[in-house]
């Protein structure tokens, strides 16, 4: 008979009892395990997200809802006698240090405005005119009390100004010990209340300098400090532009009858009273409000002069959308919320796409419901803008050669054609901002090769911080532009773990850091990640709210454009920042960090021989390239013994070229590279360009008499058969009159110019100090080269000292000093340098005389202040011979 159940019965009836009792529990705490992960799992990755989406209105300014008498009268305005003031600022500050004095100067700066700061002092102020004209369009005070202070004389002459060139003020009470009531301010039929607490703050939209700022909205909530001011006033000049509500109890129960409702924060006043207009500030920059309508000020008090355009552009990169843990990566919902909210935004701002950056490697690599995710945004790469990262997200710098980075930009290329991704739209962004700046010139090759790459973006030009002064630069036809953080990085996935709190995201969104982006910057260009559209999906909050909160409070005109177009548009905007300029990648650990390891800023020179041409620096760089430890560039083989890169269209091919042009020191501490490069003297660019570069270099100048400097440049011209200079007398030349031919006039300039020394010298003490700068007089370099050696070397620190006495002799047949061989004989310059012709003509050297006595005045006194000797030609020259 067979037992009901069959074999497996039989085989379960044939299993002890207690076993199957420890089998049974074993199997119920595996499984309320797997349920308790699985919870677990779901709570954290797929929790909804913890925020309420921004409110859909703002209220709209209304003029009924001004609490003060809708006063109205016209602001004086004269734009024509405004017209004839520079557009900058000047901002009278207490001290150097003053933490609001940098703090307008950093918000004047972060919008592009010119400004300069003057510390306020007792009897001195700066001069604020020039040849008719007013050096200002603005003038600003940090301390309401140094204007309404200042000695009377000074306080006539800036009144003056303001009222001929139609300047307004700016000004801020400054933080009072004393508890002021109803204190008057100066002259003026204002009064003020200090010390006070308030809150909830709104705008008077009829207040004519609200330009940016748009109001309509109150701002909710104490107002940061406890010392502010308040104005009050009968006088029709008076148009309020904030007003708060105070919660400061003592003030109310001192005053029972002011009405503590609404108190003036901030008073424009519209020049109906003494003709000049101000605005008065309650309180420093601390309050978001307050750096809008400071902006605003300007705007208005310049007559437009410091305007700022109310244009903003705006593109949102997610970096790398397939580069994120398993467990932070989207899945199907979240892109599908991503979708919606483009679309939402796009509302507001019109064509707006999220741009979506690639990996392809990294495709598939989350968990299955991830790897849909990735698959759904596939499915939708229509709907966005695409850039390629580098396929396996790996870092450009590391790269030695182009041809490797191609083969790898390739693979990421067929990944976008197999997943119909489009390949056209000539962005790309290195990871990490890597071989982008410092520039790595493989990656510009291989991107311009296989992508097509047009336009780039980086945080690290010129430095990370602070980020007002990024900037954009093109390079090998690959425009670089800024790029901006909104404070969301890869590991900013859930809101209540943000960094700093949930708080601290919200204020830089309502009215802080990355609000003030969108004010300050034209062109926001913004990182974001992965991860931070999956999980608690904090881009999207960040950016609708950000948004939202931006056309609440401003009139700012939000657009979006493909990259390629933003390019165009930025440099059409800012065109003086085409060209880069140049830094030692290993000033910036940053930089250093994405740098190739096989570079070395020990190729860079250690001081510079910048001429100017025919005083002797050949000669020069001649005697210094025989110390031990001395290294000279290579040669050039268009430019010779000169490297040039510092003021032509060598400084394009940027510095690894540059570097290529010197020896890597065996001992850097102990051996001094240099270059000479005798066109470096007289170009304004160069000063600037080699501080960027070599900021603790030394630099070497030599002078002659600036006419025989020109006559033996005519020389040199008419020895390179110049045309020119062949068939003119050098008196001709240096003569030639405006209206001479443009060849004959270019002559001259090369000739005149680089002879004006105290121009040029300036020029390069405005970047370098004094002390990294050494004069040498040519005539005793000529005369006496063992001295100027010694002074030299003792200048450049250098060890050992060499003995140049027993190794320049003077030459009879050269009639200059040379070099001593090994064998007892010299070695001379070539023939183009110590060359036979004429003495100049009695008639030129004295017309130069002439022509040059002012600049030889200068630079005496230049040498004077530096407290170096006058050479003996200047001496003779000031002397009339
Ligand atoms: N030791 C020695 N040997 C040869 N020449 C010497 C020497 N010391 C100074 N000089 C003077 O140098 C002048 C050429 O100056 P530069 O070398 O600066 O010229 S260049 O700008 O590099 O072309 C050159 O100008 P010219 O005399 O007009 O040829 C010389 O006067």
């Amino acid at each position: 008979m067979t037992t009901r159940g069959g074999p497996s019965m039989k085989w379960a009836l044939r299993i002890p009892q207690p076993y199957i009792k420890r089998a049974i529990i074993l199997a119920l705490g595996f499984s309320l395990l797997s349920i308790w992960i699985l919870a677990y799992y779901v709570s954290q990755t797929k929790q909804n997200p913890r925020w309420e989406p921004p409110q859909a209105n703002c209220k709209l300014a209304d003029s009924k809802a001004n609490p003060f008498f809708p006063v109205r009268p016209q602001p004086m305005r004269d734009a024509a006698k405004n017209s004839r003031t520079q557009p900058a600022a000047l901002v009278f500050v207490e001290s150097a240090y003053s933490k609001l004095g940098q703090e307008i100067a950093a918000l004047l700066e972060a919008n592009r405005l010119k400004y300069k700061t003057e510390i306020v002092s007792g009897k001195s102020f700066p001069s604020l005119t020039e040849v008719g004209h007013g050096k200002y369009s603005l003038v600003i005070f940090e301390n309401l009390n140094k204007y309404l202070l200042m000695d009377k004389w000074n306080r006539d002459i800036l009144d003056r100004y303001c009222l001929e060139f139609n300047v307004g003020i700016i000004s801020f009470v400054g933080k009072s010990e004393d508890n002021l009531l109803n204190k008057r301010v100066g002259d003026f039929p204002l009064f003020m209340h200090s010390n006070l607490r308030l809150k909830d703050c709104s705008l008077n939209p009829d207040c004519p300098l609200l330009y940016l700022t748009r109001a309509g909205e109150t701002w909710r909530g104490n107002l940061p400090g406890e010392d502010w001011t308040i104005f009050q006033s009968n006088h029709t000049t008076y148009e309020p532009v904030a007003y708060a509500k105070t919660s400061s109890l003592e003030y109310v129960h001192m005053n029972e009858n002011v009405d503590r409702s609404f108190h003036v924060t901030v008073m424009q006043d519209l020049g109906l009273y003494d003709g000049i207009q101000r605005v008065f500030f309650g309180n420093d920059l601390n309050f978001w409000l307050h750096r809008l309508l400071f902006l605003d000020s300007a705007t208005y008090l310049s007559q437009g002069k410091l305007s700022l355009s109310l244009e903003r552009f705006i593109l949102v990169d997610i970096d790398d959308i397939f580069v994120g843990k398993v467990g932070t990566r989207m899945q199907t919902s979240d892109v599908k919320a991503l979708i919606s909210a483009q679309s939402r935004l796009g509302a507001l701002v019109p064509g707006f796409r999220f741009n979506l950056g690639f990996s392809g490697y990294f495709y598939h690599s989350g968990d299955d419901v991830e790897d849909v995710g990735d698959d759904v945004l596939l499915a939708n790469a229509h709907e966005f803008w695409w850039f390629p990262h580098m396929w396996a997200h790996t870092q450009p710098h590391t790269f030695t050669n182009e041809s490797s980075l191609r083969e790898q930009m390739i693979l990421n290329k067929r990944f976008a054609k197999e997943h119909g991704i489009p390949t056209d739209g000539g962005y790309a962004v290195a990871p990490h901002h890597s071989g982008v700046y410092p520039v790595h010139v493989p990656l510009y090759e291989a991107w311009r090769k296989v992508w097509g790459i047009k336009v780039t973006s980086t945080e690290e030009y010129p430095h990370l911080r602070p980020p007002r002064h990024r900037r954009g630069f093109i390079y090998k036809n690959i425009m670089v532009l800024p790029r901006q953080t909104c404070g969301l990085f890869t590991h900013t996935i859930f809101i209540d773990k943000y960094p700093g709190g949930r708080s601290r995201l919200e204020e830089s969104i309502h009215g802080g850091e990355l609000f003030q982006t969108f004010i300050n910057s034209r062109v926001n260009i913004f990182m974001t990640h992965l991860s931070n559209y999956g999980n608690d999906r904090l881009a999207l909050y960040t950016f609708e709210s950000v948004i939202k909160f931006v056309q609440c409070w401003t009139n700012l005109q939000l657009k979006t454009v493909p990259p390629l177009e933003l390019g165009k548009k930025y440099f059409d905007l800012y065109p003086e920042e085409v060209n880069p300029v140049w830094q030692n990648p290993c000033d910036d650990k940053r930089h250093l960090a994405i740098w190739s390891k096989y570079k070395t800023c020990d190729r860079l020179p250690r001081f510079l021989v910048i001429g100017p041409q025919k005083t002797g620096t050949t000669a020069l760089y001649a005697f210094l390239s025989m110390h031990p430890n001395i290294l000279s560039n290579f040669p050039s083989s268009k430019t010779f013994e000169e490297v040039q890169f510092f003021n032509g269209a060598n400084y394009y091919r940027g510095i690894d070229w540059y570097m290529e042009f010197f020896p890597t020191p065996s001992n850097s501490s102990l051996q001094y590279l240099f270059e000479k490069s005798a066109t470096y003297f007289d170009n304004e660019l160069v000063p600037k360009r080699a501080h960027a570069l070599l900021p603790r270099a030394k630099i070497v100048t030599i002078l002659i008499n600036p006419a025989r400097r020109a006559y033996s440049w005519y020389q040199h011209m008419r020895a390179h058969a110049d045309a020119v200079a062949l068939n003119h007398s050098f008196y001709q030349v240096v003569t030639a009159t405006d209206e001479a031919p443009r060849s004959l006039r270019d002559l001259k300039n090369r000739c005149l110019s680089p002879g004006k020394y105290a121009v040029h010298l300036e020029m390069w003490l405005n970047h370098y100090p004094a002390s990294q700068l050494l004069i040498l007089d040519g005539d005793q370099l000529r005369t006496d080269p063992v001295s100027t050696m010694w002074k030299t070397q003792k200048f450049l620190k250098v060890k050992p000292h060499f003995d140049y006495d027993s190794h320049l002799r003077y030459d009879p047949s050269k009639g200059f000093y040379c070099q001593v061989m090994p064998s007892g004989k010299t070695k001379c310059l070539g023939r183009s340098k110590g060359r036979h012709y004429p003495p100049m003509e009695n008639d030129t050297e004295k017309f130069l005389s002439n022509y040059y006595l002012p600049y030889n005045v200068e630079l005496s006194k230049l040498l004077t202040r530096l407290g170096q000797q006058l050479p003996d030609w200047l001496r003779e020259e000031l002397r009339g011979r």
